[in-house]
């Protein structure tokens, strides 16, 4: 038996992973993140089952971090729920502004949008035209928070925040890449009101409560794949102290489960949470997929179908890239 991790006790043997792994490929209904298809290894231990999906281009070393997190769910031991179901953002990818009604229409009940901004080709025109696009649809009411994925710099940032401001936004998620321009552009901006969240900066930092440490923030997003698992994510939300809101990472309802996991322990949920994306899919590994319903989503264990886990298997050759990738990261836990 490996040496014992404290995020499952005992670490399941690779041969029990490997026996229950399932590789989907899953259609989306909006392209987003670059990408039309979605793949996804589901596993599925004593617990329950649990999804490993590092996006592609990841390296191992990163990718560990998100098996830990999946072995967790499925094996480990996971955290008391405090709620049994989610507020949920609808997620508007940075689509043209004809195509916003269509995808809003498809989260039931949501009164926060979260909309792609910022995207490589595309201007901050299109961007506002988006944004009052939701505004208009959502009314007064709606809460409204843009996600730039660190895709401008300060100065455009400022521009960018500037411009958008008048829609009143709920927050501005990784508008620069860095730790130290956010801290930067937090210290330009906070006249105009608009908090400055955090999501790469934490996920992908060596260091999570760098941002929190550095004023870069005045929210965290958290996702318990890339962090590593339930309680490392609840670990990072006590030691930064701000406030969270959790998220997901284009999920099938088997990830989004761990999610709604997440959030249903957190202490204190002041934001409606990013995991309402199955709507987001064409298609899931479940009859009863994790969509939003009157704008939550329940707290509760997913159990993929066997038609639907054969009907989307992935090819042959992407079956075997990720039992590969499933050992290599296995051998880094
Ligand atoms: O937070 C949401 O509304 C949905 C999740 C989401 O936006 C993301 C999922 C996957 C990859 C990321 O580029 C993206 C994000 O940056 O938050
Ligand atoms: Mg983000």
């Amino acid at each position: 038996m490996p040496e014992t991790p404290s995020f499952a006790r005992p670490l399941p043997d690779l041969a029990e992973l490997i026996a229950s792994a399932r590789v989907v490929t899953l259609p989306l209904a909006t392209r987003f993140r670059g990408i039309d298809e979605r793949e996804a290894l589901l596993l599925e231990g004593e617990n329950g089952w649990a999804e490993f999906s590092p996006f592609l281009e990841y390296d191992d070393a990163e990718s560990a971090t998100w098996l830990r997190a999946a072995v967790e769910f499925a094996w480990g031991e996971v955290p008391a729920v405090l709620r049994r179901s989610i507020p949920v953002n609808a997620t508007v990818p940075a689509v043209h502004v004809d195509r916003v009604a269509g995808i809003l229409k498809r989260f039931d009940g949501c009164r926060t949008a979260k909309i792609k901004v910022a995207e490589r080709g595309q201007t901050l025109v299109e961007d506002i035209s988006r944004v009052r696009r939701v505004r208009d649809l959502m009314g007064p009411e709606g809460r409204i928070r843009v996600d730039a994925n660190g895709g401008w710099n300060v100065d455009e940032a400022e521009h960018a925040i500037h411009a958008l401001a008048e829609f009143d936004l709920e927050y501005v998620e990784q508008p620069c890449e860095t730790v130290p321009e956010l801290v930067e552009i937090r210290r330009r901006t906070k006249y105009m009101g608009v908090p400055i969240a955090a999501d790469e900066s934490v996920r992908k930092e060596d260091d999570p409560i760098a941002v929190a440490r550095s004023g870069a923030a005045d929210i965290l997003v958290l996702k318990a794949q890339p962090l590593g698992g339930i309680r490392r994510a609840l670990d990072v939300i006590a030691e930064a102290g701000l406030p969270a809101v959790v998220s997901s990472a284009l999920d099938t309802s088997v990830g989004l489960s761990m999610g709604a996991w997440l959030a249903a322990a957190v202490p204190e949920l002041d934001y409606d949470c990013g995991l309402g994306t199955a709507s987001l899919l064409s298609a899931d590994v479940t009859d009863d997929p994790l969509h939003a319903v009157n704008g939550s989503i329940d707290v509760r264990r997913v159990i993929p179908s066997p038609r639907l886990l054969d009907g989307y298997a992935a090819s042959a050759e992407r079956r075997d890239w990720w039992l590969d990738r499933l050992k290599r990261c296995y051998a880094l836990l």
